[in-house]
């Protein structure tokens, strides 16, 4: 059984079909990418699997139980973290407090905790900032943090939505780096992405959006060449 398993998601806002019909399957270690042009619907695919809407229709495996409707605290819990296109991190607060959020709930800030937050925050290279507010830091460094938060818990399936927006060539790099350990990790990975380069190093599959649809779904030759996903982005 694969870690995640969508089939015959829906969602509709009014008369507007933001997905419509979205199967596909993810395992664990594998980075799918998620493609398509702006209103495809890849952000509102991942708020679906994340609790963030419910879907008009279809079904969310997680690990074979359903999670499809669930609220998003719930989802969180069995093992599914994301990032957000604009991060969201707790502005007026440590970066250290930070990462311990997502954990508080299950266990006490022991001292073996606060090595795991400071371990983490070495990883991403922001230690040098444990003290200081999260607002403090660059765009690019919340998003590190805000990666940072989501692997505090040790997630199964990560989303993560244009983690390379608006982020230095050099941060780039270091979040690709990231993004490979957590696959080597046997993390699943769901990437969206406009930065297709990005998309076609990193991801071992590749799924296209156009309209709510799965118009190709493969690996990044056959996705690369694929005349539907040709047409929906030179179409656009
Ligand atoms: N909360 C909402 N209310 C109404 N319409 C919405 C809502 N969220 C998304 N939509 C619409 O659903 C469609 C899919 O949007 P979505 O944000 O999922 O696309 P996307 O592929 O992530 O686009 P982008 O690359 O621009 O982020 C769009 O037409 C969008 O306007």
């Amino acid at each position: 059984m694969s870690k995640l398993d969508v089939d015959g998601l829906v969602k509709r806002f009014g008369g507007l079909v933001a997905l419509d019909g979205v199967a596909f399957a993810a395992a664990p270690g594998e980075v799918l990418g998620i493609i398509g042009v702006n209103g495809a619907g890849k952000t509102t695919l991942m708020n679906c699997i994340c609790g963030i809407y419910r879907p008009d229709a279809g079904t969310i495996h997680l690990d074979g139980a359903v999670v499809t409707g669930m609220a998003p605290h719930d989802i969180a819990t069995r093992g599914v973290g994301r990032t957000f296109q604009v991060p969201r991190v707790f502005r007026r607060m440590s970066l250290i407090d930070n990462l311990l959020v997502p954990v508080l709930k299950r266990r006490a800030p022991d001292r073996t905790l606060i090595e795991a937050a400071e371990a983490m925050l070495e990883r991403m290279r922001l230690i040098d900032l444990r003290h200081n507010f999260a607002e403090e830091l660059s765009g690019g460094q919340q998003k590190l943090l805000e990666m940072a938060r989501m692997l505090m818990p040790e997630p199964k399936v990560v989303m993560l939505d244009e983690p390379f927006a608006g982020v230095h060539p050099t941060l780039c790099r270091f979040m690709i780096e990231q993004i490979e350990a957590m696959a080597a990790a046997h993390t699943t990975v769901l990437l969206i992405s406009h930065d297709l380069t990005s998309i076609y190093r990193l991801s071992s599959r590749v799924l296209a959006l156009n309209q709510g649809r799965v118009i190709a779904d493969g690996g990044v030759d056959a996705i690369r060449g694929n005349p539907a996903v040709i047409e929906a982005y030179l179409g656009s």
